[in-house]
């Protein structure tokens, strides 16, 4: 096992990348941040679009370049939705994200959908620490969709599960870990901030999505991610409140490039 600093110049290169290529993300989002997630998506240069209707789901993850699954206000309509996409998304090998939001929490159902959707291969399940060990059946300390376990705590954890769903696991919190099960990426900073505002890390799987829609490295697309985030929460507005934040983190994300992603 190996622990690796990501660095900027990879991040930038992936971010370069997605700019050029543009990438059709379908989303399976939660209703809290369908608009703040398809703003930051076209800020990063992606395209989004919030196909949720089970007569669509499958014919869309066809055309589309990556697929967002994302459990936070998730119905029995929207889980079989959910699950024919992620079929789906397996047959055309069109990679997808999970966000496996507020698994745990005595939340049977999601927790039950969530299982099932592991077995179509997500390319990336990005979560929190009570996420992550919920989905291992061990006892996490979720707030809803908010955790209360450390990262640092749950990377074992973390690296099991992605080993044994060989996927990649994107864990974040006040340290992120990403990390196949053999590699593992270790990025610190962001901001506090980042947690008070709804979102932020449903709208960070959807960058997730977008970078694996055009970046065969599903490990380092996912750490570029976390690293471009936790930047635009250093670089974004604290001074003038949380609404100013969200909109500054925002135009962060839309300004982003390598001499901002350096920036100590
Ligand atoms: N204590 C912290 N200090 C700095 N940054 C943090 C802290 N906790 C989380 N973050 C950052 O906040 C962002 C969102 O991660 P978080 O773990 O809060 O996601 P989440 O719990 O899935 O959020 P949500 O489901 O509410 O969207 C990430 O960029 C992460 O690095
Ligand atoms: C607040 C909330 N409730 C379900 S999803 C969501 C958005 C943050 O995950
Ligand atoms: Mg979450």
């Amino acid at each position: 096992m190996c622990t690796n600093q990501l660095e900027a110049a990879f991040a930038s290169s992936y971010l370069q990348k997605l700019n050029r290529d543009k990438p059709l993300i379908h989303c399976m989002t939660n209703d809290v941040v369908q608009n703040f997630t398809a703003n930051i998506l076209l800020a990063i240069g992606a395209i989004p679009a919030m196909v949720i209707a089970k007569e669509e789901t499958a014919d869309f993850v066809h055309i589309a370049d990556s697929v967002l699954i994302n459990l936070g206000t998730i119905t029995q309509w929207s889980s079989k939705s959910m699950l024919i996409a992620a079929q789906a998304a397996m047959v055309t090998q069109t990679p997808w994200v999970l966000d496996p939001v507020a698994v745990g929490n005595a939340l049977t159902f999601r927790s039950n959908i969530a299982k099932q959707l592991l077995r179509f291969k997500p390319a990336v399940i990005r979560c929190n620490a009570s996420e992550i060990l919920a989905l291992a059946d061990k006892t996490s300390i979720g707030k809803g969709p908010d955790s209360q376990d450390s990262t640092d705590a749950a990377l074992n954890v973390a690296k099991t599960i992605a080993l044994q769903y060989q996927t990649v696991v994107a864990m974040t919190g006040k340290t992120d870990y990403i990390t196949d099960g053999y590699t593992t990426y270790v990025i610190d900073g962001g901001d506090i901030a980042l947690t008070k505002v709804t979102g932020v890390g449903c709208a960070l799987s959807a960058v997730v999505a977008a970078m694996i829609g055009c970046n065969t490295n599903h490990l380092l697309a996912a750490a570029s991610s976390c690293l471009m985030m936790k930047k635009a929460g250093e670089l974004a507005d604290k001074h003038h409140g949380l609404g100013t934040f969200a909109i500054s983190l925002l135009d962060q994300l839309s300004l982003m490039n390598a001499a901002r992603l350096l920036e100590q």
